[in-house]
């Protein structure tokens, strides 16, 4: 069975996800796009043979499309989730499922009423290898228990657009995730330290950010969200456990040695440094889609993560002091 996929969000993750669907992925083929800016569906649309709409309902809507995939902003992902859901449809969402807690209690209220868990969330770094390795070393228990874990989250630069919530709600997200699926546990405090700001920011910026996050367990985090750093895409990740510890190698597998000294080439984006990760993702949750199965982060995840965000958020707002993070009781049904 080929899985006949639409997309909402014509814009630049959208158009990566159609690209390899297209051309690197087996078992999907993108039918439809839609996006508010209609000139940029037909863009995407008219070479695929695929039919372009004005907005996510008309797409859910549509017999021909089995399974939807979410590429818009953050904010308005709720309503589109939500109306696939109730169509019976499975969803892969971009980060975050949704901007508030609010948002994404909808999300798995529409997802417990249909019965079934239809909602992937587009948490890609669950896909790395390197991160599943550090994961699966860590349950082996072979080094102990995990104590620590340092993250690094660089970025060369942002736009303008970017403001100082986004190093949080769009940035750090990525190792709130990562951190609750490596020690498979959640995030029950936040605080947010903001040093000095590199002269290399837009003025309105915040730049960089430390977050100190412990989990249930008492594992301390922490991730320092650096997005001017201007050399490269830097993502580094140390877990400290009790006998050793792990961390993701360097960005590329080659090494070159000449009079200069050892050095490899440094990612410019998350799309060449996730790349395999990315692949993953989409292919596993197509093939789980022909399988009629859920596959990756369930709402719970992308729920979980915002909380963090909200709380983190507020840390921010009230100079560094430590937030609980307040959820509701985890449902049965995401257990
Ligand atoms: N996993 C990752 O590493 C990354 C994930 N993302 C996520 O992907 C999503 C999209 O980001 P980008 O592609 O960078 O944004 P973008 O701005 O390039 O594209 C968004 C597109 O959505 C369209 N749109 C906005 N609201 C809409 C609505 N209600 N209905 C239909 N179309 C709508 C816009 O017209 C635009 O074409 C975000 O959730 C973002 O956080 C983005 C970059 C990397
Ligand atoms: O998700 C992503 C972007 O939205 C975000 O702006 C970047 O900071 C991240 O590195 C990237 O993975």
């Amino acid at each position: 069975m080929t899985v006949r996929i639409g997309l909402i969000g014509a814009g630049g993750m959208g158009r990566a996800h159609v690209e390899r669907i297209e051309n690197e992925l087996a078992g999907g083929r993108v039918v439809a796009v839609a996006d508010l800016n209609l000139d940029a569906a037909k863009e995407v649309a008219e070479p695929l043979g695929a039919t372009a709409y004005g907005s996510g309902a008309e797409l859910i809507a549509d017999p021909d499309v089995d399974a939807v995939l979410v590429a818009t902003f953050g904010k308005v992902h709720a309503p589109d989730v939500i109306a696939a859901v109730e169509a019976g449809k499975y969803v892969l969402c971009e980060k975050p499922l949704a901007t508030t807690p609010q948002d994404c209690i909808a999300i798995m209220e529409a997802e417990q009423k249909v019965g079934k868990k239809l909602v992937t969330v587009g948490f890609m770094r669950r896909f790395d290898p390197g991160y599943q390795e550090m994961r699966a070393t860590l349950a082996s228990g072979e080094l102990g228990y995990a104590t620590l874990v340092h993250c690094r989250h660089r970025n060369p630069s942002v736009p303008e657009g970017y403001v100082t919530r986004n190093m949080i709600d769009d940035t750090a997200i990525h190792e709130i995730d990562t951190c609750r699926y490596l020690l498979d546990e959640e995030i029950v405090s936040v605080r947010v330290d903001a040093p000095r700001s590199t002269s290399r920011r837009f003025d309105h910026l915040r730049d960089p950010l430390v977050l100190v996050a412990r989990t249930e367990s008492g594992v301390l985090i922490d991730d320092e969200v650096n997005v001017n750093i201007q050399f490269g895409y830097s993502i580094e990740c140390e877990l400290v456990m009790e006998a050793g510890t792990i961390r993701l190698g360097d960005q590329n597998t080659t090494v070159t040695r000449d009079s200069h000294g050892n050095r490899n080439p440094i990612c410019r984006s998350h799309v060449d440094r996730f790349h395999t990760a990315f692949n993953q993702e989409v292919q596993q949750w197509i093939r789980a889609v022909e399988r009629d199965e859920h596959t990756g982060s369930t709402s719970w995840d992308g729920y979980a993560a915002t909380c963090v965000v909200d709380a983190a958020l507020e840390s921010l707002e009230s100079d560094g002091r430590e937030v609980t993070v307040s959820t509701i009781d985890k449902p049965a049904f995401y257990a």
